[in-house]
């Protein structure tokens, strides 16, 4: 299949009551990028976003995850295959700590069930891997702490060990600034370019600042179709996205 990323979207177009929200998008995620797509509001970015994670099913199109068709699967055999969703989504344990958060989601993905709580050689893997992602987001220090008792951009943090910790093939980040202070902003863009090494990225995002420095290819959809594709300097000095968007973003601030 050359030519085709690791997770390609051909014809997708998903209608509600015969308004079409999702209109013939073609996409070709390639394997080690951020991919971020923008557009003014409601041009479709969520509906995209849960027809990719199988929250949504779509009306016509087809979703490949390497090579394989995977339209139509319910969201988690979506997630099961790799593709992990974070940001958003999330319920938290208010209860629980960081860490038994990690290791419950290490537990799950293993498909091992509750045999795993029988071997102590496993259980000590999962609490090495869950300091591992606790440190990689920044939360060692708060691993015994209620997630309750966590400030929000520690509580995205922690929901992001939570989809990495599924080992997924694409991770999908929903608006990970949304709702964010600047100093949570820029901490969060730079965890992603640290946990987007080696990995694969879809990053829906209203911040350009955030899809300016953390993006390799960005699409960006108007009414529920794709306008424009390419770097973030391509489509920023595209004369169809500045009319489209980036000028009414740009003019607001
Ligand atoms: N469940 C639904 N039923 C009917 N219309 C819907 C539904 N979900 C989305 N839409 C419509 O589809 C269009 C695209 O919405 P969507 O939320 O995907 O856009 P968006 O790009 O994510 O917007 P925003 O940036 O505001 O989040 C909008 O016109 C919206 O009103």
């Amino acid at each position: 299949m050359a030519g085709q990323g690791l997770l390609s979207v051909h014809g997708l177009t998903r209608d509600f009551r015969g308004f079409r929200a999702v209109d013939d998008v073609d996409l070709q995620i390639t394997a080690g990028s951020v991919h971020a797509l923008v557009g003014p509001n409601g041009a479709g970015k969520t509906t995209l976003f849960n027809l990719l994670t199988g929250f949504l099913s779509p009306s016509a199109g087809r979703i490949e995850l390497a090579g394989r068709d995977i339209t139509g699967l319910p969201a988690e055999q979506v997630a099961r295959r790799g593709v992990a969703r974070s940001f958003q989504i999330t319920s938290l344990f208010p209860q629980l700590s960081t860490r038994e958060h990690v290791e419950l989601a290490l537990q799950s993905s293993s498909g091992l069930g509750w045999r795993f709580w029988r071997s102590a050689t496993l259980m000590r893997r999962y609490s090495d891997r869950a300091g591992e992602l606790l440190d990689m987001v920044g939360l060692a220090d708060l691993a015994a702490v209620p997630a309750e008792a966590l400030a929000y951009g520690r509580k995205r943090a922690l929901e992001l060990a939570i989809a990495l910790a599924l080992e997924p093939k694409v991770l999908l980040l929903d608006e990970p600034t949304a709702g964010m202070g600047l100093e949570d902003v820029d901490r969060t863009v730079d965890l992603i370019a640290r946990v987007r090494q080696g990995r694969t990225v879809v990053l829906v995002e209203h911040n350009m600042s955030v899809v300016g420095r953390l993006a390799d290819t960005v699409t960006v959809l108007q009414a529920g179709r794709v306008l424009v594709e390419g770097s973030y300097e391509q489509v920023r000095a595209d004369e169809r996205v500045i009319t489209a968007y980036l000028g009414a973003a740009d003019a607001a601030h």
